[in-house]
Parts: structure tokens; sequence; C-alpha cells
């Protein structure tokens, strides 16, 4: 296998930008690319200079204009409207699965019917909506979902439902506040609750049960067993605090570009950022099980008032949502999807769509793109022609959403702002492709456990700081997500001045180095220069524990094999001492040591545990030894994953 596949880098790129086996924009493409011919994309085209001569090129010359326009013209709205009698079939229903006893059923369908509702200012509308809400609520609370039941009855409330004649409204209160085990609030609802009774004989026998129930559970409160999932929210209480990264500073050179160094020693497990991003899009497949906005898995999901394709945790995020992008994209959102775009294009639109103006995404891009590499230098005329006229279609879906304003024509051409934002989006385009993030979930395994866990993409995202990072096949840092939030915590010790790299896919211990090579040169059009490239370290099922000793002298750096006898002393060419490399083989066995003792832990799900003997494991290791060493990258990979369930996790 060579290191470098033009064909295959052709195709990566390319699949950057839209899909070559779905929707309507592959051949929109190949349309255009024709009628232009090949010979003028990668001649004239390919050298005329700067982005926004291209796109004016290509708007103004007969043979791509004619194609162009022609299929642009005829953009218009698609998307999913609201459906009130599918709204009422379902929410029958979700009525039904809940007598039942089918809860699951009763929430996927009671939330489907939310969706499709219509939310307009209609009193009838406002009612089917609060009855579906309401009953969503007794589904929440069968299945012990709190948090979400409390924001049901809210929202169910501030629709008009009429809470003070309501003794059940107030027992539901107090199931939750059980549930979510608030003792004090509860037993306040449940006061109330009882007040208002009245005649209820059933109603009554609950209170009654419950009064009971909450007694005996403000008793036992200390004893109670911890579920895994409470347990990995506690320990995401320290890792979450946001705020700039004092142990970074930017480093640059001809061949990295600009990257991170650690300003001072890192050690395993500190954090490193812990940023929002600049825009984050969900795949169009999770658009019913995760919020559009923050990318959190729904549990009782609230729609848009306008369309039913998209879906949100909370109130907060609909209306962010659908004040800003979401306002603009709704109307087009089965066209885009529909076209084959890439979810990179979405990010790049959706850049534009938060801003919300003109003036506004000018002002938010401006020194934003600059900090991006784009590898312009570099890329091919048909490259180019792909990118340009992905960012006219998105320029074209911007004009007909009213971003602009009212326009005076209906046609294509470009007024100079419009022009000038079709540059910003060929130019995001370009960026994104070396610098967005996938946002990942963690599924816990079949018994709620580490074991068995896997990761699923969920969406991506551009973040500022984050696209500072260069890559190594052997990764300093582990990357998670809580929500759209991004994570990046030190994994093992960085010293002052070395660059702090996160892993773009390729690590050493899976993929040998010819099929590293190849990848992150179709993907990421760079030649990896990484220690572990440099040395041809080999793959994890080859590796041993006889790795490299350091020499115990203060300060020196040399490393010594693996030695047979360990307590015969050995002359340092380098410090020129003799030196005995028992110590540092014996610190070698601790750390081994206490990497099997936090494999134990992690296999009694003690994540706290296991990452505090992975630390100090890995300290031990790296002052006395050198990589590659097998327990130690499975030590390295175990603790990614318990990083990783400080973030994003579910049952699956
Ligand atoms: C996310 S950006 C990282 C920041 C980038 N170096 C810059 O100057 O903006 C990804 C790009 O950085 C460069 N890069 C990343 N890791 C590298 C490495 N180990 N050696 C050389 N270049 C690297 C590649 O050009 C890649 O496309």
């Amino acid at each position: 296998m060579e290191d470098f596949d033009p064909t295959y880098t052709k195709k990566c790129s390319t699949i950057t930008v839209f899909s070559l086996d779905r929707g309507f924009f592959c051949e929109f493409y190949e349309s255009v690319r024709e009628s232009c011919g090949v010979e003028w994309i990668n001649g004239t085209f390919a050298n005329i200079e700067g982005d926004r001569a291209k796109l004016r090129s290509l708007l103004d010359e007969d043979a791509s204009s004619g194609p162009i326009l022609g299929t642009l013209e005829h953009v218009t709205a698609i998307y999913k409207q609201k459906d009130f009698s599918e709204a009422l079939k379902r929410r029958y229903e979700g009525e039904r699965k809940l007598q039942e006893g089918n809860h699951l059923a009763a929430r996927i369908l009671l939330s489907q019917a939310i969706i499709k509702a219509p939310q307009g200012s209609s009193e009838n509308e406002k009612k089917f909506l609060r009855e579906c809400l309401w009953k969503r609520s007794e589904v929440l609370i069968a299945l012990e979902e709190s948090e979400a039941a409390l924001k049901d009855i809210k929202l169910a409330t501030d629709l008009g439902f009429p809470v003070k004649q309501s003794p059940e409204y107030f027992w539901r209160i107090a199931k939750c506040y059980m549930l979510s085990k608030d003792f004090r609030k509860a037993k306040v609802s449940l006061g109330l609750a009882e007040k208002l009774v009245g005649s209820d004989t059933r109603l009554r026998e609950k209170i009654e049960k419950d009064k009971e129930e909450l007694e005996i559970l403000e008793n036992v409160k200390t004893l109670q067993k911890k579920d895994f999932l409470d347990e990995l929210k506690a320990l995401k209480k320290d890792a979450f605090t946001e705020g700039p990264s004092e142990k970074l500073e930017i480093n640059s050179s001809s061949n990295k570009g600009n990257y991170f160094v650690a300003s001072r020693d890192i050690n395993p497990g500190d954090d490193i950022i812990c940023e929002a991003p600049i825009a984050a899009c969900l795949l169009p497949e999770n658009y019913g099980s995760h919020c559009l906005h923050c990318q959190v898995r729904l549990v009782a999901p609230i729609g848009c008032s306008n369309c039913c394709s998209v879906a949100f945790c909370s109130q907060e995020c609909q209306m962010t949502a659908c004040t800003t992008y979401h306002r603009f994209e709704c109307q087009f959102l089965d066209l885009l999807i529909g076209s084959g775009m890439s979810i990179l294009s979405f990010v790049a639109l959706r850049v534009i769509t938060a801003a919300g103006s003109y003036e506004k995404a000018v002002e938010n891009t401006k020194n934003l793109l600059d900090g991006f590499c784009r590898h312009s230098g570099i890329r091919s005329g048909e490259d180019y022609l792909q990118r340009c006229l992905m960012a006219i279609f998105l320029m074209r879906i911007l004009q007909k959403t009213g971003f602009f304003g009212r326009r005076t024509t209906e046609g294509v051409e470009p007024t100079t702002k419009e022009l000038h934002i079709c540059e910003i989006l060929l130019n995001l385009m370009e960026s994104l492709q070396f610098n967005a993030h996938e946002i990942y979930d963690t599924l816990l395994g079949p018994q709620h456990s580490i074991v068995g866990s896997k990761v699923v993409y969920i969406g991506v995202a551009i973040y500022q700081k984050a696209s500072l990072f260069n890559h190594d096949c052997f990764p300093a840092v582990v990357r998670y997500f809580s929500g759209n939030k991004l994570h990046l915590t030190a994994l093992r010790p960085i010293r002052a001045g070395d660059a702090v790299t996160e892993n773009y896919g390729p690590v050493f211990t899976k993929q040998d180095f010819l099929q590293r090579q190849r990848n992150l040169r179709s993907r990421y059009w760079f030649h990896c220069e990484c220690l572990s490239c440099r040395e041809k370290w080999p793959l994890l099922a080859d590796l041993s524990n006889r790795c490299r000793i350091r020499c115990p002298s203060f300060q020196c750096e040399k490393l010594f094999a693996h030695p047979d006898l360990p307590e015969k002393k050995i002359k340092c060419t380098q410090c020129k001492s003799h030196v005995s490399l028992l110590e540092n083989v014996s610190q070698l066995k601790r750390a081994e040591s206490l990497y099997r003792k936090a494999a134990e832990a992690m296999d009694k799900n003690d994540i706290a545990s296991a990452i505090d003997l992975f630390k100090e494991g890995l300290q031990t290791f790296f002052s006395v030894a050198h990589p590659p060493h097998r327990d130690t990258h499975v030590a390295l990979e175990s603790m990614r994953v318990c990083y990783s369930l400080q973030g994003n996790v579910y049952r699956k």
C-alpha cells in the first residue's frame, strides 16, 4: 500500500462537501463540470486569484452560469409541516399504550403527537398540546424521569392547565420531587394535594400511600445504592468548569502550521480545555433523538412551532434556535437534506444563519477565518468547483429564506452583500474540512456497564481553540463532549514546551504506519512525523512490556534498552556516570501493578478509583521508562474510556 492515494484523497475531499450516492447535488456538480470541461476547471478556473473572483467567474462564464442559474432558480421551500390528524392519531395510540402499561411506547407516541401538533395561538391548539404534555408527564413519572416530567407539567400549566382546581397536579409534582429525592418539597406538594383531593377516593389512596413511602424514604435515604449513571453525573461536577486554558501557548513552524504547546508541565488527568462550539449541527438521522440545539439525547422532546422535522430538549433551546438559525433553515430543511450536502456544509450554513444578519455574520467570521488552516495553495480546480457550487447553493437558500431582507428580484444574481456571504461560506467550507470535530455519545454496554460500551457519532461542530491542536498517532489527550461542549483532558505527562496533541483518528496501536499516513494525507493533507511514525512502533497486538528505561541520573535524557540484569551497573554514554537501572525497573513493575488495580476498579464500574490509579500508574511509568510499552497503551486506552464516560453517556 502506498502512503498517498490520489483517488482516495479526492473522494475524501468531495464527501466533505456532498454525498456521492445520495441527493441531487452530485448530479448538479457533474452537470456544471461537464459543461465547463476539466481543462478549463483545472487550468483557467484553478488559477483565478482569490475566492470571490472564482465565485464571480462561475456566475459570469456562459458554460457555468447556464446550469447554475437553471438549477438554482427552482430552489423552493420543502419541509415537514405540522399535521393535526397525525398528531391526534399518535396521541390516541400513546394513551392506549399507557393504559396497557407500555410506558416506553407511550412516551414515544405522545412525543410524536407533541411535535406534530400545530402550535398556533388558537385555544383548541393550546388545549391539545397541554393535554398531550399532561399525559406525557404521567408516563414520565412512571418511567421515573422526574426532571422531564416536571418540565412537561410546567409547560402544560404555561399553556393554561387549570392548576388551582387540580389535586392531581400537586400529587404529580410531589411524585417528581420524591423521585429526585427532594423530600422537603415532596412533603409540601403532597400536603397541598391532600387539601384539594375532596371526594376522589382513587387519588386519596395514592396520596396516603405516598405519604407512607415518603416517610420510609426519608429514613433510608443515606443507605440507598446509587445508580451507575448517577455516579457518573457526580464525577462530572468538577470536570465541567469552562475557562481559558492557561496551560497552553501557540507555537508555529513551516511544516506544522500553528499548534498548541504546553506552557508548563501537564500531568495525566489535567483538564486542558472546555469549549462551547461556534456552531454545531446534528446528523439529520438524529433529528428525532437529540436536541437540535445542544445535542443532548431527548427524553421528552418539544417541537418547533412551524415544522415537525426537529426537536428540542427544553424551551430555552427551542427559543434560541427558533429565534436565530432555525428561523432561516426551517422551511428548507428537507431540500437541504435531500440535496445530499455534507454535515460540514450544514455547519458552514449554520455559522451564517446563527449570526442572524449579514452584518453580524461578517463580524463573527472576521477574525475567525484567519485562524483556521485551509490548504488553499494546494487545492485543485475541481475541488474548488465543488466548494464554490455548494457556497452558491447555500447563498441561494439564504436569499430565499429572507436572510438578506426583502429582495427586489427573484433572480439568483447576488448583490454585493450576498456575494460576500457566499465568499465567507466558501472560506468556511475550506476550513471546516480540516478543523471540524465530530460529536459523539457513549452508549453503555448491555449490563449498563463500561464493558461493551460503544461510541456513536451524532453531529459535527466547529470550535475556535480546539482547532489549534495538531495530530499525534500517540495521542496526548482524550476528547469528550457534554452536550456539544468539547473537553480535552491530558492522558499522559506533557512537558513544558512540548506539543499538546489531539488524535485525528489514526492511532498507532490500531493502524500500521502506512495506513495512518494514507489516512492523514488523504483527509488532512499532511505527512505525520510523530515519534510513533518516526520509530515505526508496532501495533498493540505486537507490543511487549520490554520497553526502554530512562537513565536515573538527574536530567539525563539517555534511554537504555530493557536490561536482562537490572542490578548490574552500566556506564551511561550521555552523562558518563555508572548507573544501576534496578530502581527504575522496579518502578516500572509498580506502574504495571497500578494499571492492573485500575482495570479491576473499572470492572466494578468504580470510575473515580480507576482514574486515580491510572493517573498514578502513568506518572510512574513516564518518570522511569519510555513508550512503547504494551500495558501502558492498554492503560491509556482504558483511561480514555473512563474520561469519555464523563461526557454524553446513555443506556442503549
Ligand atoms: C485542526 S488543524 C491544526 C492547526 C493547524 N496546524 C493550523 O495551522 O491551523 C489541522 C491541520 O494542521 C496540520 N497538522 C496537524 N497535525 C500535524 C502534524 N502532526 N504534522 C504536520 N501538520 C499537522 C495539517 O495541515 C492539518 O490539516
